[in-house]
């Protein structure tokens, strides 16, 4: 069946369809991962956008129970160069093509992904439409110009959890898949803010030895405080932090009292928090491969990155250092505070998909709450 892309600048692409038919909006955003599309799928911070993948076969290793980062697919179209509907791989389950229609996700396939991530790249991640049912190019764009902006948008205090609750799986391993870890292992009490948190980063927090309370992205502080936690984590999720001014300011409450550790979306809103500012980026940073420096210890780790939005450090030299940097295009990839048992990255030590590179900051978060116990 036909189906169509179009831009709010007014570029057309053709395709065909695949996943589930009808019409779809978003922000198009290009994803550089190699594989695990899979994990892009489930990752909650795609919420409101639709992903272009560069790497030009998807499809091919199915889809299987184990590879996701939460209940949902979020994302709002799925866009690919050749979709392989005849796929391998010995944890599969179902084809990509048959998940997309049960989950009601509407894919293109057949796009010219290259020509297409050169436009975002030159002119910037914008919104978009994919209809498999209006192929005129005039009102596929007037449909594309009126949705909102990304920039402005609150989306995650929409996808964060309802209620708190308790997490004790740690990291996948061949022999076991994911392990349940014993409660005498855990040594450090952590609150978790869910933003629209990846599964595998409470699972890299637990085999770090963290006994983890989730809770919803506007949970007080105050109740927070009372379980006497030995450090607060903020997640990653989908939209703008700087709406999310309730949030903000319930972070404030923890600065000087409890060592902190955000990630992507956590970091943006932990700048906020401490007085800095973000800025959209042009077309963000979404892939598996992306060069990054600790400026601690000037090493080299290729991350896992997705988000459009990034902290500006100047606005923040008065309380933190500039923590990693972004290689390729020099964006601020984490900061570190000067005084007080605080950091955050940009980028996705938790892999899934990506390398491990950066698994190593969940350690970090560890030691400084053993030093601050
Ligand atoms: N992965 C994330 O947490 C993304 C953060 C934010 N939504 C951004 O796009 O920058």
């Amino acid at each position: 069946m036909k189906a169509v892309l179009a831009l709010a600048d007014g570029r057309i692409f053709k395709g065909k369809s695949f996943g589930a038919t009808g019409e779809t909006t978003g922000e198009v955003v290009f994803n550089t991962a190699m594989s695990g599309y899979q994990e892009v799928l489930t990752d909650p911070s795609y919420k409101g956008q639709m992903v272009t993948m560069t790497y030009t076969q998807i499809g091919n290793t199915g889809i299987n129970p184990e590879d996701i980062e939460s209940n949902q697919l979020y994302l709002s179209g799925f866009i690919v160069r050749e979709y392989l509907d005849c796929y391998s791989n010995w944890r599969a389950t179902m084809s990509l093509d048959a998940y997309l229609k049960e989950n009601g996700v509407v894919g293109i396939q057949g796009i010219d992904t290259r020509a297409l991530t050169r436009h975002l790249r030159d002119k910037g991640a914008q919104n978009g439409i994919i209809s498999t049912v209006d192929f005129d190019p005039e009102s596929l764009v007037r449909k594309a110009r009126a949705i909102p902006s990304m920039a402005g948008l609150d989306l995650a205090t929409g996808v964060t959890c309802a209620q708190p609750y308790h997490w004790t799986e740690g990291l996948w391993d061949l022999a076991d898949g994911y392990p349940q870890v014993d409660k005498k292992d855990l040594k450090y009490k952590v609150v978790a803010y869910d933003f629209g948190i990846k599964l595998n980063i409470l699972r890299c927090l637990v085999s770090a030895g963290c006994d983890v309370t989730v809770v919803p992205a506007t949970f007080p502080a105050e109740s927070a405080l009372e379980m006497n936690p030995d450090g607060i984590f903020l997640s990653n999720g989908p939209g703008d932090p700087e709406p999310m001014t309730e949030v903000i300011e319930n972070i404030k409450k923890f600065v000087g009292k409890k060592p902190i550790f955000g990630i992507c979306l956590g970091h943006q809103l932990l700048g906020l928090a401490l007085g800095g500012r973000t800025i959209k980026l042009k077309f963000g940073n979404h892939g598996s491969n992306l060069p990054v420096m600790d400026m601690a210890t000037r090493k080299v780790e290729i991350t896992a990155q997705n988000h459009g939005f990034s902290v500006d450090i100047l606005s923040l030299s008065h309380a933190c250092r500039l923590g990693h940097e972004n290689l390729n295009d020099q964006t601020v990839e984490g900061m570190a505070h000067k005084e007080l048992p605080i950091f955050s990255v940009q980028h996705h030590p938790e892999a899934s998909p990506g390398p491990h590179d950066s698994h190593y900051l969940f350690g970090r978060f560890v030691e400084l709450m053993e030093k601050h116990k």
